[in-house]
C-alpha cells in the first residue's frame, strides 16, 4: 500500500493521476470490507453453535464474564494497533447484543427455558 498521508497534494498531479490513486486506495478499502464480512459471516457459524449447545443444556443466552475478559482482551488488541479502544468495545458490545439476540431466538425455538 502506498503512503498516502505523505503528501497531501502534489502539484504534478492531473485530476487523472488522483482519480487513479484514489481508485488504488479504493481497492483496498473494498477488499477489507469484504474480508471482514467474510469473517463476521465465520464468527457467526461458531457463536450459532455455541446458542444450540447453551440451549442444549439449559444455560443462559448471555454470559457476562466471557463478554468482559473478551471486552478488556479486544481494547489492548486496539490500542496495540492504534485503534480507539473505545470504538473497538463499542463494535464488539453491537456484534454480542446480535449474538445474545441468536442465542435467546434459539432457547425459544429449540425450547430451552433459559
Ligand atoms: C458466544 C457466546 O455467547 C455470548 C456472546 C459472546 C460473543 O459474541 O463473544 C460472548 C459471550 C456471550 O454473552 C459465548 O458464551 O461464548
Amino acid at each position: 500500500m502506498v503512503d498516502e498521508g505523505a503528501t497531501i497534494r502534489n502539484v504534478f498531479d492531473t485530476d487523472a493521476d488522483v482519480h487513479t490513486r484514489l481508485e488504488n486506495i479504493r481497492q483496498s478499502i473494498d477488499n477489507i470490507d469484504a474480508a471482514v464480512i467474510h469473517m463476521l459471516a465465520e464468527r457467526f457459524k461458531f457463536t450459532q453453535h455455541v446458542g444450540y449447545l447453551k440451549a442444549q443444556f439449559g444455560l443462559p443466552p448471555a454470559d457476562p464474564d466471557r463478554e468482559a475478559r473478551q471486552i478488556a482482551r479486544l481494547r489492548a488488541l486496539a490500542e496495540e494497533s492504534h485503534l480507539d479502544p473505545a470504538f473497538a468495545e463499542k463494535f464488539l458490545n453491537f456484534i454480542i447484543a446480535e449474538v445474545i439476540h441468536h442465542h435467546e431466538r434459539i432457547a425459544e425455538v429449540t425450547g430451552s427455558s433459559e
